[in-house]
Parts: structure tokens; C-alpha cells; sequence
């Protein structure tokens, strides 16, 4: 228990006069609150003893109304106070964590699944939320009522009396201890399982087309049950402890009555306390059910946020491979680029996907990369990029090593358009401007020009301001590779890396954009990798993956000289498109 009120100290130091002021008005509760029984024995004593008159009843009653009156306040003031509080923290660490993914290398999107980091971003932060206010509520209540009501009972009634009574409590401490920590290593089980459906939920809407497309609806939704059972088995068997631990307490409560009546009785006998007195022990022991009892929920709220603050703190605590250096450089990326790579392998991978691949790419040139899927192409913009550094060899800018820049400079001066892109569920024009918010409605038109999408986007039904992802308007394919190279061409890079980005638009359109590529960026780098030989037979450059090598290299009209992969696709490409017009 004091471990995870540890692991929230931080907050709590951070909102002291709030938790301050919450547990101060919950003691003083609890302190009113035991009066009720106690001034309800003295107005039974009273009318034992035949000397209750109707001043000294009204003020007691009075007395009790303005208890209550204070109680109210200060129960409003304490919930703001707690409540208050348990929402900062949510949001505190809800900012911490999506600040952390966006910081977060390739590596760490591969290591941990989607549905994951959902789970850790909504279902754990909820039960961290839970602790700050209901685990403090709780363990301030239940101690500042049970102290404040055993103290009554102790030396307002009788000690003898109240030790009599309390013995069977010591039960209770240890079958809850003992549950609670059943709880807590059933309870881990359960959040795993939750966040394996999560992943389950999420790749199945994601790639819900191929489900169908391949008739695997039934099969997805049977393995979808299997899952859910899961969850719910692991959730009954967190349940099937909870339900143990109030019966337990009501059998000692039943205890306690009994050994109060017993001892009670007979000291009321013995004339050693009165009627009265009898009569307020035992409302104060009906008080001490709920400090017990909330040792129970104490416990399994406890659990609950701990177990999430230790899955949210483990990964927080994961250091990304890519790390700046202390003095990075922090210049603008310019110049000529060099890639000189003896080997790389991928983290968790054997055979190496780059071997000896070196080129030099001078300011203002534009290199192509062609060859066969898997052949390495996207594997060199990733080392480009700096996504990974554990290679053997050196990429530089400007003869300035990679690892020697500061991210930000990397990420100011590449940018990528992947094969598979992603448009926001914004508006157009906001998704051109995304990297670079502060552009004009000129700007961002011109960047749509030199895209060739400008005159498609007028076609739409509001311009610019059309939404487009899932709840707006359906791009094709084209249309959406034409605005992420739009958005790439926004932030002006340095280098711009077009990573098959052209495949789904036609070849007059492919023609115009790489045209206006050229002129727009005569000053600046450009890499394109495409499947079709067109796309890149401009080039200054052009070179040949094929298993992470480089095959073949030179210009165009030098490689349809060679009897190579290349002049072999060119020439299959040049009749497929013949064959293509002639409509054969
Ligand atoms: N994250 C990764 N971990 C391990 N291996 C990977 C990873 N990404 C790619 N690879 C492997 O590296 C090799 C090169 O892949 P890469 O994506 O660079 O090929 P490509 O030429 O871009 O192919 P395509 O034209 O189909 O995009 C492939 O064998 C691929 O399986």
C-alpha cells in the first residue's frame, strides 16, 4: 500500500494544498461524524434517567443538524478537491505518454503493438486516475472514521469493552492482505488480457477490407470470441476473490456484535457503563463497517493503479537506440550526400539487408533507385533518415556525419513519402500544411501545382476545405499520393525521398509532376525509387538494388547499354505500354 502511494508522490507534492486541504476536511467528518452516536446515548440516558426536557433535547438535535450542515460542505469540499486533483493527473501523464510516442524511434513501433499503446493510454491511465482520488478518499476515510470511531469507543465508552470487541479485526487484516495480493497477480492477467483484445479490435477495423475481401469474417470473429472469453475469465477470477473478501468481514462484523452484546450486557448489568452508552458502542461498531470494508476496495484499487503505473512508468522508461549527441550539430542539413554502408542488419534480424551499397548524391541531383521488392530500396531511406544506427559504414551531409546533426535538423531536411501513406482526417488544405502550419492559401496551392493535384482539388465539393480520411470524401489512389508529395514539398526539404510514391497515378501525370519536381528543386536533392523506369530514367543517377546490393549503376542511356535487370525491365515496360496503347 505504501509502495504505491510512493510511486504517486511526485503528485502529490505537486498538489499538496489540495490533498491537504482533502484530508483535513475528511478527519474532520469523521470527527462529527462520531459524535451522532454519542449524543444520541447521552439524550437515551437522559430519558432513563427521566431528566430529558425539551431545551435539552432541541439543542442536542441542533447540535446534530449543524454537524450535518458542516459535513456537507466540507464532503463538497473534499470531492472538488480529490476529484480535481485525480483529473490532473490523467492528463499529466496522458500529455507525458503521447509526447513520449511522437519521440518514439521505428524500433519501438515495431517492438510494441498499437493496441497496446492504446490499452496504456486509456484503460491504465483511468485506474492511475482512480488512486489519486478514490485510493486516497478511501485510505483517508477508512483511517480517519476507523481511528477517530476506535478512540471514541476506547475512551468515550469502554476500554475494556472496545478491545473485546475489536479482537476478531486481526482476522481480517490478514485475509485481506492475503487476497489483496491474489488480486493484484490476477488482476496483471486480466489488464494483459484486455490489451491482447484491444490489438485484436484494432487490426481487424484496420484491415477489415482484406477480411472480407478473403471471406474470413467468421473466422476472425470465432477467434474475436475466443479472445473475449479470455477477458472474461481472467476478470472472473479477479472477481471470484473480490467476492470472497466481504463475506469475510461480514462474518467478523457478525463476531464483533456478538462480543459487544455479550461483554456489553453484562457491564450495563454491573452498572460499569450505561444504557446509553451500550447503545452508542454499538452504532460506533456499525460505523467501523465501512472503514473495513473499504479496506477491500482499498486494496483492489491500490492494485489496480499500481500494476497500471508500473505497465505506463515500464514504458516511459524505454530509452529509444536513437539518441542525440550531446553538441549536435544544429545547422541546417545541406550539401552533398554521402551513403557508404558496408553492412546493415535490422535489431532482431539475422542476415543483413544492406551490403556494400555506396553512392554519393551531389546537392541539386536526383537519384533513382529501381529493383525487385525486397531489394533494400526503402531500407536505405530508413538509414537515410536516421531511423537506425547500428550500421557499418558512415551517411553524411555536407561531409557532417548523420549521428553528428540534431534530430531536428534531420527531420527539418529529409522528408518522405512512403509507399504507404497516411492523409489526417482534416481538411485538405491542412494536410498539405501540416508540417508547416503557417503556409498561405498561395503557398499551399503551389505545392499542389507542382504535385499536379491543385486541378482535382477545385473538383471537390468544398475546394481545399474538403475532409478527407474516414469520415470524408474518398481519394484514389493517385489523389492521395499527390497530396502527400504536396505535404513533403511543403516543409521545402533539403532532401525529398519519393518511396514508390508515383505508382498509383499515370504515366502523363507522373511525366508533369517530375517535371515541375525539376524545376521547383533544381537547387535541392531529390531520391526517387519507383517500379517503373520512368519515373526515374531522368535522373543524374540511377542504381540497381538486388539483395541488398547494388547490381548495376550509371545513367539511363549508360544502362540500356548493359545487358542487365535494367535494360531487361525497360524494355518489357516500353511494350507493355505499346500493347497498352494499341489496346491489345
Ligand atoms: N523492420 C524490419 N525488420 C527486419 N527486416 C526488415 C524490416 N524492414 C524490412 N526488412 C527486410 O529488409 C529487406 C529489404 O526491404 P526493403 O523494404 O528495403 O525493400 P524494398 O526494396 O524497399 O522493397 P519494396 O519495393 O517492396 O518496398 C527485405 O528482405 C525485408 O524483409
Amino acid at each position: 500500500m505504501v509502495s504505491t502511494f510512493k510511486k504517486y508522490g511526485w503528485f502529490f507534492k505537486l498538489r499538496w494544498k489540495s490533498y491537504t486541504f482533502g484530508v483535513v476536511a475528511l478527519i474532520i467528518c469523521a470527527i462529527l461524524q462520531v459524535m451522532n452516536p454519542k449524543i444520541i446515548g447521552t439524550v437515551i440516558d437522559h430519558f432513563v434517567e427521566g431528566t430529558l426536557t425539551w431545551p435539552i433535547l432541541l439543542s442536542w438535535v441542533g447540535l446534530i443538524v449543524l454537524f450535518a450542515l458542516i459535513m456537507y460542505a466540507l464532503r463538497y469540499g473534499w470531492r472538488m478537491a480529490l476529484f480535481g486533483n485525480s483529473t490532473l493527473i490523467e492528463s499529466i501523464l496522458r500529455n507525458r505518454l503521447f509526447s513520449f510516442f511522437t519521440r518514439m524511434d521505428a524500433e519501438f513501433f515495431h517492438k510494441y503493438r498499437t493496441g497496446d499503446l492504446m490499452a496504456h493510454a486509456t484503460n491504465d491511465l483511468a485506474a492511475i486516475r482512480f488512486v489519486a482520488a478514490d485510493g486516497v478518499l478511501t485510505l483517508t476515510d477508512a483511517l480517519s472514521l476507523g481511528g477517530v470511531t476506535l478512540f471514541s469507543m476506547f475512551f468515550f465508552i469502554d476500554w475494556q469493552l472496545t478491545l473485546a470487541a475489536v479482537l476478531p479485526f486481526p482476522i481480517l487484516i490478514v485475509v485481506s492482505t492475503r487476497l489483496g495480493k491474489m488480486i493484484h497477480s490476477r488482476y496483471r492477467g486480466a489488464l494483459q488480457a484486455f490489451s491482447s483484445m484491444n490489438d485484436h479490435v484494432q487490426e481487424s477495423v484496420t484491415g477489415m477490407k482484406v477480411l472480407k475481401t478473403l471471406g474470413e469474417e467468421e473466422e476472425d470473429f470465432s477467434a474475436f470470441k475466443n479472445e473475449t472469453h479470455h477477458v472474461i475469465t481472467e476478470n472472473q477470477s479477479v472477481y471470484k476473490l473480490k467476492a470472497a473478501l466481504n463475506p469475510s468481514i461480514e462474518i467478523v462484523m457478525g463476531l464483533t456484535y456478538v462480543i459487544a452484546l455479550l461483554v456489553g450486557g453484562n457491564f450495563v448489568q454491573i452498572g460499569r457503563i450505561s444504557i446509553g452508552d451500550l447503545v452508542a458502542f454499538m452504532s460506533y461498531i456499525g460505523m467501523m463497517r465501512w472503514p473495513l470494508l473499504a479496506v477491500g476496495g482499498l486494496i483492489n484499487t491500490l492494485e489496480r493503479g499500481s500494476a497500471a503505473y508500473d505497465r505506463v512508468n515500464a514504458l516511459l522508461s524505454y530509452t529509444p537506440a536513437i539518441v542525440e549527441k550531446e553538441d549536435a550539430y544544429q545547422g541546417a542539413l545541406d550539401g552533398d550526400i554521402i551513403f557508404d554502408i558496408q553492412s546493415f542488419t535490422y535489431p532482431e534480424d539475422t542476415h543483413s539487408a544492406l551490403t556494400d551499397v555506396s553512392f554519393t548524391v551531389n546537392q541539386g541531383n536526383l537519384l533513382g533507385i529501381v529493383g525487385r521488392t525486397g531489394a533494400g530500396k526503402s531500407t536505405i531511406y530508413k538509414l537515410l533518415m536516421r531511423d537506425y544506427d547500428q550500421f557499418e559504414g558512415r551517411v553524411a551531409y555536407n561531409n557532417i556525419d548523420i549521428k553528428d546533426y540534431s534530430l531536428e535538423s534531420l527531420k527539418k531536411g529529409i522528408a518522405i513519402v512512403p509507399q504507404e501513406n497516411f492523409l489526417f482526417s482534416t481538411t485538405i488544405r491542412e494536410n498539405i500544411r501540416f508540417g508547416n502550419p503557417r503556409l498561405s492559401q498561395e503557398e499551399v496551392e503551389k505545392y499542389a501545382k507542382i504535385a499536379n493535384i491543385h486541378e482535382d482539388i477545385l473538383q471537390f465539393p468544398n475546394g481545399y476545405d474538403t475532409e478527407v480520411g474516414e469520415r470524408g470524401v474518398s481519394l484514389s489512389g493517385g489523389q492521395k499520393q499527390r497530396i502527400a508529395i504536396a505535404r513533403a514539398l511543403a516543409v521545402e526539404p533539403e532532401c525529398l525521398i519519393l518511396d514508390d510514391s508515383l505508382s498509383a497515378v499515370d504515366a502523363h501525370t507522373e511525366e508533369a509532376i517530375l517535371n515541375s519536381l525539376k524545376q521547383e528543386r533544381s537547387h535541392k536533392t531529390t531520391i526517387i525509387s519507383a517500379h517503373r523506369i520512368s519515373s526515374i530514367m531522368h535522373a543524374d543517377e540511377i542504381i540497381v538494388m538486388e539483395n541488398g546490393s547494388i547490381s548495376e549503376r550509371g545513367t539511363h542511356q549508360e544502362l540500356i547499354h548493359t545487358q542487365g535487370w535494367y535494360n531487361d525491365m525497360y524494355h518489357k515496360q516500353q511494350l507493355e505500354m505499346k500493347l497498352d496503347k494499341e489496346g491489345v
